[in-house]
């Protein structure tokens, strides 16, 4: 029989796009709520109860309203906002760092944000390697296109038409920050260095490594290694080999669920950057959620998705 899926917030940027994931497979049967009723709390509460499992694609205020109308129903919860990823009791769903089996036996998964599932799939596995160092203050630099700020971002890029770079988290202190700390296992917050361009999806997230003054680190070629090792028989996390003189985000970027790593190291070894290039909606948000998924309900892991 197929697995009921309740999308609350199915409307939004995350929501459709896992809707156009799923709508075709006949494992799942989705529970949609129409226009009238999809903030209603009487019939969101019924879809909680109706399903076997749920993904929330709210703000994280909704999404912690929407775990109150849950409570009491056996439904396995994904949640895409950023409102429990370092909470505990929540599984964060990130399969290849967090072990599948954690995912397949959660009752409730909290999904990676989209910078750090850049900044961890790079950093955590070379800490847990011990080549690099834990206590290193690593710094992050990343472009998103602007539909990683949902409806209101992708409206004031088409409306305003003219902004072409958007730096901001100019405080430091966004909300990424802790779980990129937390499950890369390191003694310090990340310095992360945010920015929107003007491309509807896709990200670009840079670790630079000045790896002459940093204790204990590998080689580039070590690093870079390390991670094919880590990654290998992956059919979404792909660790690049070939030299690049430049890396592109094209505006025409499809929907893809696939994470693409790569090491660029000085020749003598003295510096590296250590980047990932993803689509937030994909990797970053719907496909990984779609991943998890496929997990819970004891399926392919990859059953679905662009890769
Ligand atoms: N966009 C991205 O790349 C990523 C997003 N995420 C996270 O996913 C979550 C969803 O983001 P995103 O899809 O971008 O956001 P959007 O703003 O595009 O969509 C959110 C949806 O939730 C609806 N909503 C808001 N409040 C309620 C409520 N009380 N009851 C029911 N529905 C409600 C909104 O309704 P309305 O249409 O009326 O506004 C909207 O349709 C967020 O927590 C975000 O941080 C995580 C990773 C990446
Ligand atoms: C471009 C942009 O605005 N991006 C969002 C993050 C999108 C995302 O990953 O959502 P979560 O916060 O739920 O993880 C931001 O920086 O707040």
């Amino acid at each position: 029989m197929a697995h009921k899926v309740f999308i609350d917030g199915a409307a939004g940027t995350t929501g459709l796009e896992i809707v156009e994931r799923l709508v075709r497979r006949t494992e799942f049967k989705l529970l949609i709520l129409d226009e009238e009723a999809r903030k209603d709390e009487r019939a969101r509460r019924d879809a909680y109860r109706a399903a076997d499992f749920a993904v929330l694609c709210l703000p994280d205020e909704a999404a912690k309203e929407a775990l109150a109308l849950a409570e009491g129903a056996k439904v396995r919860i994904i949640d895409a906002s950023s409102a429990q990823r370092v909470a505990d009791g929540w599984t964060y769903g990130f399969p290849e760092l967090t072990g599948r089996e954690a995912i397949a036996s959660a009752s409730r998964v909290s999904n990676p944000g989209c910078y750090p599932t850049g900044f961890l799939g790079l950093v955590a596995p070379l800490v847990r390697a011990g080549l690099l160092p834990a206590d290193w203050p690593y710094t992050v630099n990343a472009v998103s296109g602007y539909s990683g700020g949902g409806k209101a971002l992708i409206q004031r890029f088409d409306e305003d038409g003219d902004i072409a770079f958007r730096a901001y988290g100019l405080g430091m202190g966004h909300k990424h920050v802790p779980e990129m700390q937390r499950y890369a296992g390191l003694a310090h917050p990340p310095l992360f260095a945010p920015a929107v361009i003007d491309a509807h999806r896709g990200m670009v997230v840079e670790v630079p490594l000045p790896l002459s003054a940093m204790p204990m680190a590998g080689s580039p070629e070590v690093l870079r290694l390390a991670l094919v090792e880590f990654y290998a028989g992956s059919k979404i996390v792909t660790v690049h080999d070939e030299p690049k003189d430049e890396l592109l985000l094209r505006r025409s970027m499809q929907p893809s669920d696939r994470l693409d790593l790569w090491v660029f190291g000085a020749k003598d070894g003295s510096q590296a950057r250590l980047v990932a290039r993803l689509d937030n909606l994909g990797k970053g948000a719907s496909g990984a959620a779609v991943q998890s998924l496929n997990l819970m309900a004891g399926l392919n892991e990859t059953a679905g998705l662009n890769l």
